[in-house]
């Protein structure tokens, strides 16, 4: 069963078409990265998987249930971190989680899941006091209540220091080995390509691309240096090398071969030289960045290697698909 399937979902906002004509298919147990410069439409979806804002076009299941008739029972099976959700900063930590599992009607131990987002020794301070990256934590804590069968991410690392960044993909790759679907939007490219089994890249409310990582670079056609130890090597003996189709340069340096090449011809570059009698000592390979391949997707348009934070905002939900009295998130329509 597909945990998201989107058809021909277009969500015009006046004269702005904030994604067009978008067909996208999310399989059960998959960690997919939803990917896109500020801008791009990402929250947009987000909200209209969630219900939060109804599409113009097109149709939407989620976990196998068409959204809109049956968003309750959806919002149930589904935890959510949405964008630029505020806590309510009078409530501790703790009183955020047990919120959340009152909400789900779950049987999770608050403090283990304070424990697991490393808010263990700040569950009885009030939220208000939390830095940025611990509210995020916070919001993720209270999304992973009640073993969601779909978790839906809205750049979860945003405030998160490196550290921080690292224990959310651990979550993310443990919830996925018990089951879950990890749907998550980012511009931190290093984040998705960490942990995602398949990404699509949304630009100017279309999907540009959806691949795996490996699979983007190789459809880019994007070259990857190769760095050889060898043990002996002149000049002419890259000559077999450069004749090979996608290798765009070679050089020899002492015991150092380096090889500019296409990824996918790699294999051939090594058993040709092999073949000419060079004994390989050592293999390392230089990638074309993730930002070069994300770049040349969406015309060179603000997709950063770093967690900048975002401009955007959306969300409008709480992770429980309820709302707590004073709740203030920043919702849409
Ligand atoms: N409620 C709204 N009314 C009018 N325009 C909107 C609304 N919500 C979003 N938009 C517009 O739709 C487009 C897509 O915005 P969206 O927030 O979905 O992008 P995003 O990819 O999530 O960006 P970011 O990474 O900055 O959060 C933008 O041009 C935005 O201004």
């Amino acid at each position: 069963m597909s945990a998201i399937q989107l058809s021909n979902v277009t969500k015009r906002y006046g004269d702005l078409t904030a994604v067009r004509n978008l067909d996208l298919t999310v399989e059960s147990g998959e960690i997919y990265g939803f990917l896109g410069p500020n801008g791009a439409g990402k929250s947009t979806t987000i909200n209209m998987l969630l219900d939060f804002v109804r599409p113009t076009e097109g149709t939407i299941t989620v976990l196998g249930e068409p959204v809109g008739d049956s968003s309750v029972d959806i919002r149930e099976r589904t935890g959510v971190l949405p964008e630029g959700f505020d806590v309510y900063s009078r409530l501790t930590g703790r009183k955020h989680i047990e919120f959340a599992i009152e909400s789900k009607e779950a049987d999770n131990d608050p403090d283990a899941i304070l424990d697991r987002v490393g808010l263990a020794d700040a569950g009885d301070r009030a939220a208000g006091e939390y830095s940025k990256g611990m509210r995020q934590r916070l919001v993720l804590g209270m999304a992973l209540v009640g073993d969601p069968e779909l978790l839906i991410l809205d750049e979860p690392s945003t405030g998160l220091d490196p550290g921080g960044a690292k224990e959310m993909r651990d979550i993310v790759q443990q919830e996925a080995d018990r089951g879950a679907t990890v749907f998550f939007s980012s511009h931190v490219l290093g984040q998705v390509e960490a942990v995602c089994d398949r990404v699509g890249i949304l630009h100017k409310g279309e999907l540009v691309t959806e691949d795996s990582i490996e699979g983007l670079r190789e459809e880019t056609g994007s070259e990857e240096t190769l760095i050889l130890t060898v043990d002996d090597a002149t000049d002419d003996d890259l000559d077999p090398i450069r004749r090979l189709d996608g290798v765009s340069g070679a050089a020899v340096d002492g015991p150092t071969v380096t090889v500019s090449c296409e990824s996918g011809v790699k294999n051939e570059v090594i058993a040709t030289l092999s073949e000419a009698g060079i004994e390989i000592e050592d293999i390392e390979t230089e990638s074309t960045s993730l930002e070069e391949l994300f770049l040349s997707y969406t015309d060179g348009e603000g997709v950063v290697e770093k967690d900048g934070g975002s401009t955007g905002s959306g969300g409008g939900g709480d992770g429980t698909g309820s709302q707590p009295p004073e709740a203030t998130p920043e919702g849409r329509q």
